[in-house]
């Protein structure tokens, strides 16, 4: 039997192209097929992993130049049952994609805010009075393209491709080195690996709350990848923080550092340990063929 894949649409995101690595190293390494199922945002992405309608789903986490995407660490916190399965970092080449004759007839640039931020530079010095028009997907605007040729929107080269439309300028984002992690989530217990992720709230907003917490993993040498604060939402000043570790929780040394953070946190949340999935030009790049079999749920 296939499992279905949730990813954020519609076809073309770099989402999609994440998913289609996943699904085809799955393949290589059990033999298990999947089935690619996009959804209008990455909210309804992983709400529809949370309540059982897609069997995986895959999320961008974090960019290399503007940092985390927070919808996704909003929703894993809102959906706590939800388990990280694997890591995948992808290579981010923005291409302006327009039907404009000329670079200086766009009055609008159409993106997911993430790839705006991402070329900002780029805009500033070439594009300087476009409208920035944020959307859900770098992909949403594609379609209309035709029938607008004073709008331009930003999105891969593939997605370019498989839409059909002509690419102005590319790369555009301001630095070449552009990556974004994303993640494999599901609600099985996650399947163990190098690294471990968790998220907690503190009881009271007091002086050195965080750095208490901290300390646990300090002091047991622990090594932290990543720390990153949101909004509880409850009340200004009020922060939830993410941690990133590299280590299984099995370890006996995180396992007595969970034990203890338990103990002095206000709600603590474990997405699990899992691996971060090597990219190479086998199971990179995913081709045309490769998004025939898919369902659309938008
Ligand atoms: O809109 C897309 O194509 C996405 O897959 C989303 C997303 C993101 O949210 O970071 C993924 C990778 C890029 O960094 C830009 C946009």
């Amino acid at each position: 039997m296939s499992l279905s894949i949730a990813h954020l649409g519609p076809t073309g995101t770099y989402a999609e192209a994440a998913a289609l690595t996943y699904s085809q190293w799955l393949t290589q390494e059990t033999g298990q097929q999947s089935i690619l199922c996009s959804y209008p945002s990455i909210a309804q992405t992983l709400e529809a992993v949370a309540n059982g309608q897609a069997s995986l789903g895959v999320v961008p986490i974090e960019n290399s130049l503007e940092g985390s995407v927070t919808m996704t660490m909003d929703a894993l916190w809102r959906f706590d049952n939800l388990q990280i399965q694997q890591a995948l970092i992808l290579p981010i080449a923005h291409a302006l994609i327009s039907c404009a004759s000329d670079l200086a007839l766009i009055r609008a640039i159409y993106s997911h805010p993430q790839a705006l931020a991402q070329c900002q530079g780029w805009i500033d010095k070439f594009l300087p009075l476009a409208q920035l028009v944020p959307t859900n997907a770098t992909t949403e605007a594609l379609q209309h393209l035709e029938q607008d040729r004073t709008a331009g929107a930003i999105a891969s080269q593939r997605a370019a491709q498989l839409y059909n439309l002509p690419i102005l300028a590319c790369p555009i984002n301001d630095y070449p080195d552009n990556h974004t992690r994303f993640l494999v989530v599901s609600l099985n217990p996650s399947s163990g690996g190098s690294h471990t992720s968790l998220a907690f709230s503190v009881p009271a907003n007091i002086p050195g709350a965080l750095a208490k917490l901290l300390q646990i993993f300090a002091s047991r040498n622990i090594n932290l990848s990543r720390i990153e604060s949101r909004p509880t939402k409850r009340s200004l000043g009020e922060y939830l923080f993410f941690i990133d570790i590299e280590a299984n929780a099995n370890d006996p040394a995180i396992k007595s550092a969970i034990a203890e953070l338990k103990l002095h946190t206000e709600t603590l949340k474990i997405f699990g340990s899992y691996p971060v999935l090597p990219i190479n030009s086998k199971n990179q790049n995913p081709t045309e063929k490769d998004i025939l079999a898919q369902e659309t749920f938008e």
